[in-house]
């Protein structure tokens, strides 16, 4: 029978590795989690996603996304911890279960799937996706920047060898449409999560703009005690503020997608570290790190709830 068992969650793991244990842990959880394909990445590898749900139609959604930037290791191994705590925790944890009694949870956790197989076979810091265009040399383009929201602004780059390479158009990327097409078809989103590393920070829109968004005094609250969350974990210290007063100007961006596609608790995390090991991050932090985000995430999800 699949089973996860001998799965090591303090481990970091290949592509096949982590599409197996999504099969054994849907297969292990049916209750509560399926697995639902939302489209094919620009090398054919299936996109992922997973749903947490405890029934109902189209209920008020939470997704989260991890690894669109696929060196980003750390963020992959933190979805998949967070997605067996949820099945652990759903049973004792009252918020999550008042989350889950109302709401569904999506969580893609392998968002560009062929950057990701790249950093293991050819090149472990490789960030962007593996798209090629006729008589371009370079490879990729940056998801991170392909969303229509303030795409092409001085927060990306226009030439396809840069790391922050926009893409030709916006959602030119299968990886980045599809994702669009699944949360715009399913209409009913109230929280976009997605996570990054590293820098050790929480954010939220604009990236594009130094505007603030209408509730932005209710996100920096929101941000300050996701942080204060996170803190009384391991006592590790992140900042947090608008992406473009905290970061710098990024355009094209996941959540300034999400904010002005009617998703007002949107996010942007930087998990560890701060520069010691940056995407090299030792698997021994994996479990740490994981356990202190789940609880800002928890707190996001507390207020979404409420809201
Ligand atoms: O450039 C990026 O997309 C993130 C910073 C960021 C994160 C969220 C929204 C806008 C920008 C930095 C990183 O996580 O990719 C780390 N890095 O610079 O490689
Ligand atoms: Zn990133």
């Amino acid at each position: 029978e699949r089973s996860t068992n001998g799965f090591s969650y303090s481990s970091y793991h290949t592509l096949e590795e982590i599409y197996n244990w999504i099969d054994n842990f849907v297969a292990e959880h049916s209750n509560l989690v399926s697995k639902i394909h939302i489209g094919k990445s620009f090398e054919n590898r299936s996109i992922l996603v997973l749903k947490f749900s405890t029934g109902g139609p189209n209920r008020t959604a939470i997704w989260i996304d991890t690894g669109i930037h696929s060196r980003e290791w750390i963020t992959h191994a933190t979805g998949i911890w967070i997605s067996q705590k949820i099945v652990n925790a759903y049973s004792k944890d009252h918020v999550l279960k008042k989350v889950l009694n109302t709401m569904d949870i999506f969580i893609e956790i392998v968002t560009n799937p062929d950057g990701f197989a790249f950093t293991h076979s050819m090149n472990r810091l490789w960030r962007k996706n593996k798209s090629i265009q006729p008589g371009i040399v370079c490879v990729g383009v940056d998801l991170n920047r392909n969303w229509r929201t303030g795409f092409g602004g001085n927060g990306s780059n226009k030439n396809p060898c840069s790391e922050t390479y926009r893409g030709p158009a916006p959602e030119s990327e299968p990886e980045v449409a599809a994702i669009v097409a699944f949360i715009t078809g399913h209409g009913n989103f109230k929280a976009m999560i997605s996570i990054h590393s590293y820098s050790q920070m929480v954010m939220y829109p604009y990236g594009h703009s130094l505007e603030p968004v209408p509730n932005h005094k209710e996100l920096f609250e929101l941000a300050k005690d996701a942080v204060k969350a996170l803190y009384k974990v391991h006592g590790m210290e992140y900042i947090f503020g608008s992406i473009s007063t905290t970061l710098d100007s990024a355009s094209g961006i996941t959540v300034d997608w999400a904010y002005d596609s009617g998703i007002k608790y949107a996010f942007s995390f930087e998990l560890r570290d701060t520069g010691q090991y940056g995407f090299l991050l030792p698997a021994s932090q994996i479990v740490p790190t994981a356990e202190e985000t789940w609880m800002a995430l928890r707190t996001i999800m507390k207020h979404t709830l409420n809201h």
